[in-house]
């Protein structure tokens, strides 16, 4: 087993630049000194910033809260801080569902509201794209985890190759024929994976019928506690890499973490994407997310998670979802922001020493 840690060299330290008022799609701080240390991201190292408040994956409104109280709470500042500049994209534009979208023929399963979800995350998957292919490191925020499938088709028309490392709770690689709750947060892999849904028959999804497409071993999981029975099977049938929370108790996260991009960049080093769903932590830490599940990663398994990706110098891109204020308003609206801006800022590169 090699060890990921020593084999790729630490980002080199980042002198702190100071901030000024974020303007959509500029650059807000330049004059970067950093020599690139990732050999995907292109000087001046910049993260680019997209918000998608999009809800329309799950029952509940306030994940498209979740981008501005992101800004709000200091997320340039935390980029910034770390060396890297910030292109601020704003938010696109997701429209609603309206009574006269089409559905799906019942006959290939049910996915709600995928009419409005699929157009939403066609303009993220375009975005992310552009970004990739600029050499940017592209940062995606939430929104539910639907936008996933926006993020990793954008990155796989960049990078067909990457890696991608999925922080959550859930597998969301539920099918629309799988899926019992018809939840399109629950699916967005499966829009991925080779030969598992035909994305034709998906209203709004017909822009991802002719790829690109995931293999299951460009894939793995870190943090799952809660898979449906479909589920289950997709993810043995496959041969998926799955570390759930088992495996974070009986390896501890650094040996866990450590396997994981062992079998991502083992073999090959290949750019990596992380997506995390905010309910990957433990509710104590992030109670302000539309599907809570007990027994999640702590405060610094959490962390280590993004930091053990970062220490790669591969990631190229990152989701931060699932984060909704209007659950568990006030102080657990705060414990929640507040992880995930520190979460956003261990995946760029922070380190306690
Ligand atoms: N991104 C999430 N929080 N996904 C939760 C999915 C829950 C359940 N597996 C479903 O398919 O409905
Ligand atoms: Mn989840
Ligand atoms: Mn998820």
């Amino acid at each position: 087993m090699m060890n990921h840690i020593a084999r790729f060299a630490p980002r080199v330290a980042r002198r702190a630049i100071s901030t000024t008022t974020p303007v959509a799609a500029e650059v807000v701080s330049r004059n970067h000194p950093t020599p690139v240390a990732n050999p995907h991201v292109a000087t001046p190292q910049t993260v680019s910033v997209i918000g998608v408040p999009m809800t329309h994956g799950q029952p509940l409104l306030g994940a498209d809260f979740g981008p501005d109280m992101l800004r709000n709470a200091g997320l340039h500042k935390v980029i910034t801080e770390l060396g890297w500049c910030v292109e601020e994209n704003g938010n696109l534009n997701i429209k609603a569902p309206t009574a006269n979208d089409p559905v799906m023929d019942p006959k290939y399963g049910r996915a709600k509201s995928s009419f409005a979800v699929g157009n939403g995350l066609k303009q993220l998957a375009d975005a992310y794209e552009e970004k990739a292919k600029a050499g940017k490191f592209t940062l995606v925020l939430g929104g539910d985890h639907t936008i996933g499938a926006g993020s990793l088709a954008g990155l796989l028309r960049a990078h067909p190759d990457a890696g991608i490392i999925w922080v959550d709770a859930h597998a969301d690689i539920n099918t629309p024929t799988t899926s019992d709750s018809g939840n399109m947060h629950g699916m967005p892999i499966s829009f991925l994976m080779e030969n598992l849904v035909d994305a034709s028959k998906v209203p709004g999804f017909e822009w991802l019928a002719n790829g690109p497409v995931l293999k299951p071993e460009q894939l793995v999981y870190i943090a799952l506690r809660d898979v449906d029975q479909g589920e289950k099977r997709i993810l043995k049938e496959l041969g998926i890499k799955a570390f759930c929370m088992q495996s974070v108790d009986r390896y501890g996260i650094g040996k866990t973490m450590e396997m994981a991009l062992d079998h991502l960049c083992g073999a090959k080093e290949r750019p990596l994407h992380m997506s995390y769903d905010i309910d990957a932590v433990d509710p104590v830490d992030a109670p302000s997310t539309g599907t809570r599940v007990r027994g999640g990663l702590t405060w610094r398994e959490a962390n280590y998670v993004a930091e053990a990706a970062a220490e790669t110098n591969l990631l190229v891109g990152l989701d931060m979802v699932e984060v909704n204020p209007s659950l568990a308003p006030g102080k657990g609206a705060d414990l929640t922001v507040d992880m995930a801006l520190l979460l956003i800022g261990s995946a760029l590169g922070r380190r306690i020493l």
